[in-house]
């Protein structure tokens, strides 16, 4: 289905295969498609579009962004794309780059921008869905202005998990998933790139009245209590 809608797009979209050009395709109905794609090429109606909801999850290594991830999708619906997800998978499949993005990994760097938003917009538009979570994303000025080039879609949400950074030392101690950058060495130079790079986009998102702040202290289900409600209202603001 979403190929055969992709390759409709094209009929849409002018110059460009953009996002949302995909997503409009995507919302429209089997039936309704052919005839809508019809009139759009004879330039009768406009090509129906819809945003995406995007929210940007973002916090220190180890505050818990996957952990309430999992959660919010469970509870709202959305797609959890990780950025770190997605760079490991890239390792995984021996892609060409790799090995570039294992040793930047290692060392606690941040991969080049280009490389990490094209892996979230292959996964953005072969899903099916329009709310997602993008996980450990942005994490610097470049990554956010990036996004903004390729994607074009402003995020509606910036959830910022605040944790204290021994909490957080201890946790990606103990998380024991067999990453290679879970060792002290490189927790130290992450959280020297939070702090250096990613507090400022953190603070971006502040300024333009966008970013919640949940802190990321207590049990799994009691930092939830604090999420929830952000999600319920854009629940409650969308049908009312
Ligand atoms: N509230 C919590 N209390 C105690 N441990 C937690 C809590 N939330 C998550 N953890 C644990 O802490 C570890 C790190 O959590 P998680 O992987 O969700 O963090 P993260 O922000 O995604 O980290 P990273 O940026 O390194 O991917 C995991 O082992 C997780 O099970
Ligand atoms: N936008 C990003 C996100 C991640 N990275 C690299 O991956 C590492 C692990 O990321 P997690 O979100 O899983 O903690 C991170 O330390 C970076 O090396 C990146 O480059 N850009
Ligand atoms: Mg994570």
């Amino acid at each position: 289905m979403w190929r055969r809608v992709v390759s409709l797009s094209s009929f849409i979209s002018s110059s460009r295969t953009s996002f949302v050009a995909q997503t409009a395709s995507r919302l429209n109905t089997c039936e309704s498609l052919t005839t809508g794609i019809a009139q759009q090429a004879k330039g009768v109606i406009a090509p129906k579009e819809k945003t995406p909801f995007i929210t940007f999850v973002l916090g220190g290594p180890g505050s818990g962004k996957g952990t309430q991830c999992i959660k919010i999708v469970e509870t709202f619906g959305f797609t959890h794309l990780s950025a770190g997800d997605l760079l490991r998978r890239e390792i995984a499949s021996n892609s060409a780059d790799g090995a570039m993005i294992l040793n930047t990994i290692k060392e606690g760097k941040i991969v080049p921008s280009q490389v990490t938003v094209k892996l979230i917009q292959k996964d953005m538009e072969s899903s099916d869905n329009d709310k997602f979570l993008i996980d450990g994303f942005p994490r610097t000025e470049e990554n956010r202005v990036s996004f903004d080039q390729i994607i074009s879609v402003e995020p509606n949400v910036v959830l910022f998990f605040d944790c204290p950074e021994e909490e957080m030392v201890k946790r990606v101690l103990n998380r024991n998933q067999g990453r290679v950058d879970d060792n002290l060495e490189t927790i130290k130079k992450r959280l020297q790139v939070f702090e250096a790079l990613s507090l400022p986009v953190i603070n971006y998102y502040s300024q333009r009245g966008k970013l919640y702040t949940i802190k990321a202290i207590g049990t799994e289900d009691e930092i939830f209590e604090q999420v929830r409600p952000i999600f319920t209202a854009f629940e409650l603001h969308a049908a009312g």
